[in-house]
């Protein structure tokens, strides 16, 4: 059963998103993924919200460019906790994303992540940690994770 939704407002997003899938693919935790727009597809959106806890999602990852309302959207209707990524946009590579994600009024917050990959990866990886506080095992693999990443930095520059 899947605990993490990964959410995003295009297919164009997936590019960007697949790194969050990824990231809990490396760490052995059940998601799914969808399509789902505040702007463009409202009605599919309350319903993968309003009934995302009731279906045994603990955590929602949604990432959106542009004016990026689907984050925040989502957090007013559930509350699961929402991490944010900012998906990079053309025309102004991502700014608008992000302060569209991450300036929520006080009351309904999202967890922002940075623009693009780094956020997508760090979105999976930080969904993966707040499951781990309840899941040993999924704690364990977690830290082992860390560890490899630790000991493949290099120590000389090239
Ligand atoms: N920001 C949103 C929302 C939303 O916030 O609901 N729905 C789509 N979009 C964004 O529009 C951008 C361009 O989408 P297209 O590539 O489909 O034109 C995408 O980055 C998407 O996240």
């Amino acid at each position: 059963m899947a605990l993490v939704g990964i959410i995003m407002g295009s297919t164009s997003d997936w590019e960007t998103m697949r790194h969050a899938a990824e990231a809990l693919d490396t760490l052995g935790v059940a998601y799914e993924t969808k399509v789902v727009s505040a702007h463009r597809t409202p009605q599919r959106l309350y319903d993968y919200a309003t009934t995302a806890a009731d279906r045994g999602l603990k955590v929602i990852i949604a990432g959106a460019g542009g004016a990026a309302h689907l984050p925040g959207m989502a957090a007013s209707m559930t509350h699961l906790p929402v991490l944010g990524v900012p998906v990079e946009s053309k025309a102004l590579k991502g700014m608008d994303s992000l302060l569209s994600i991450a300036q929520m009024p006080g009351g309904i917050p999202v967890g922002t992540l940075a623009i693009g990959k780094p956020g997508a990866i760090n979105a999976g990886l930080l969904a993966a940690a707040i499951l781990a506080t309840s899941d040993d095992a999924l704690a364990t693999r977690l830290k082992a994770w860390r560890t490899a990443q630790t000991d493949a930095v290099a120590t000389d520059p090239a």
